[in-house]
């Protein structure tokens, strides 16, 4: 994963990049097709050096066109290979047609049947790719169906068929790949909604394209990477002293919800922060410090008992926990109110979406329920369209706004983020509180609020890979501590 480009693109960007590579840079059409082909009969070939049997699906674009060189290749080769078709190939246009109408000087094509996919060992998806402009139904939606159905490795030609590229939705229904290489500038929709259970690894080719050809194309968005993160995190100074290095309060744990509080608040210590403290409900007070002596507890019955706490913190964590008493609304109250940067989390964001204050200095972590409740409208809604969604929240709520779940967003007032890091691990209680701790204890350490947002996300989402390992299922939030240590200290 390392190897991908950091930058990425709409599809319909990523089209004009085809244009520009074909039409200044000189490169034909067909050479890029024959480049991606081969690329994707590479990775075939890498992936599952032993497959002797390949079958080949092709649509009636330039993805088919792919397809039709990825089985000449494999023709050539001397492995079996089929080509099932849902176009008639005569019918393909411009270089799609020379690829087909060279794959048929070699051998012949047959129309695609679930059975013709018979004893194949690979499956090459090459039935549809950026150009999905309307949901998969009919014979491509059956031939997509009978392809999952085979529960066969699949290699998805640039996109798996049925995922659109600028969303990552399933428009209808979507091939299930086990890897898919993809070409010349990475699609944004690779990596969110629906994508990341129907791509399985994504690989990068950029045939070649010179660089410059992505000069002057804006990428809608970039991944996050160690590069964007490391630099924030630098070496101490010997002379170092905790109030160099802020006082994070985190405020919430209405009656049931204390561990929450302890989640965002040793997060936050453990991410560096100076000092944190925990504004809550009076009975969590001993759990809290009995399990983790370092965070200063204070019972508070209402905002009046805040104030020496705010009047000390540098930053706000509002909400885990928070419920929606009227305790928690009168915190709530103040808090958005406090002189500094905030985050807000949970019960802090649905409260938000009541009452609408707008302000500049601080980071949103909705998910996507949370993220629809602000936006009125559903969690669906949200995912179909993340990229959307979180400019959407941007705009109307200003500061820096991350809209969580696999292929986690960001957005700032300049730009777009994206981390493809994380696992299925983290959809557990407790993940969103140890995020909104990570991202106030960088907060509390100068990080303005888009490098907190950024560099906390990706953290986070690291931190659970390492503390995973080989399984997600039973990960814990408080496993991630340990990992976010060592994170926290990069070599
Ligand atoms: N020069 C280029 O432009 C390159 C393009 N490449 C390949 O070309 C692909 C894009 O090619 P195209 O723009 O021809 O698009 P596609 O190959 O994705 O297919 C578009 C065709 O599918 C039809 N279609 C769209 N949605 C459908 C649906 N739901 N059900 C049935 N049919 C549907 C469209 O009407 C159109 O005929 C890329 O994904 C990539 O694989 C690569 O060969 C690299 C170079
Ligand atoms: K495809």
């Amino acid at each position: 994963m390392n190897d991908l480009p950091r930058e990425l693109y709409r599809t319909e960007q990523s089209r004009e990049l085809d244009r520009l590579a074909i039409e200044v840079y000189g490169i034909p059409a067909y050479t890029l097709m024959e480049r991606a082909g081969r690329v994707a009969y590479r990775v075939l070939r890498r992936c599952w050096p032993q497959a002797r049997r390949i079958c080949i699906v092709c649509g009636g674009g330039n993805n088919a066109g792919d397809g039709y060189v990825v089985a000449r290749f494999a023709l050539r080769d001397g492995l079996t290979v089929r080509v099932l078709t849902l176009v008639d190939p005569e019918r393909l246009q411009g270089a799609a047609g020379t690829a087909a109408k060279a794959y048929l000087e070699l051998a012949r094509t047959e129309p695609f049947t679930a059975e013709a996919l018979g004893e194949a060992e690979v499956i090459v998806d090459a039935l549809l790719g950026t150009g999905l402009d309307r949901p998969v139904e009919g014979r491509f939606a059956q031939a997509i169906a009978a392809i999952n159905a085979r529960h066969l490795p699949v290699l998805a030609v640039d996109i798996p068929s049925g995922i659109h590229g600028d969303t990552g939705q399933i428009l209808g229904l979507a091939i299930g790949a086990s890897v898919t290489p993809t070409f010349i500038a990475l699609k944004q929709g690779l990596f969110t909604g629906a994508a990341p259970d129907c791509t399985g690894e994504v690989i990068f080719g950029d045939l070649e394209v010179p660089p410059a050809v992505l000069i002057g194309i804006e990428p809608a968005a970039r991944r996050i990477t160690a590069a964007d993160v490391n630099p924030h995190l630098a070496p101490r100074q010997r002379t170092a002293h905790k109030g160099r290095f802020g006082h994070v309060l985190v405020v919430g744990g209405d009656r049931g919800m204390g561990g929450a509080v302890r989640l965002a608040a040793e997060a936050a210590c453990r991410l560096g922060a100076g000092l944190v403290s925990a504004a809550t409900r009076a009975e969590h007070i001993a759990p809290i410090l009995a399990a983790r002596p370092e965070i200063m507890c204070r019972a508070v019955a209402g905002p009046e008992d805040l104030e020496p706490l705010l009047a000390r913190a540098t930053v706000v964590v509002l909400g885990p926990g928070l419920g929606s008493s009227t305790w928690s609304q009168a915190l709530f109250e103040r808090c958005v109110a406090f002189d500094g940067p905030l985050v807000i989390d949970a019960d802090g964001l649905n409260r938000l979406a009541q009452a609408p204050p707008r302000r500049g200095a601080w980071v949103l972590t909705p998910h996507p329920g949370e993220a629809g409740r602000l936006l009125g409208c559903s969690a669906a809604e949200v995912q179909a369209d993340r990229f959307a969604a979180v400019a959407a929240l941007q705009s109307r709520w200003g500061g820096v706004v991350v809209l969580k779940g696999a292929g986690s967003l960001i957005r700032s007032p300049a730009l777009t983020w994206l981390c493809d890091r994380g696992n299925p691990g983290m959809a557990s209680g407790g993940m969103g509180d140890v995020l909104s701790g990570v991202v106030g204890g960088l907060l509390a350490q100068g990080l303005n609020c888009e490098a907190a947002a950024v560099s906390g996300v990706w953290l986070h989402a690291r931190a659970a890979d390492q503390a995973a390992g080989d399984g997600a299922r039973g990960l814990l939030a408080t496993d991630l501590f340990e990992p976010l240590r060592r994170l926290a200290n990069p070599k």
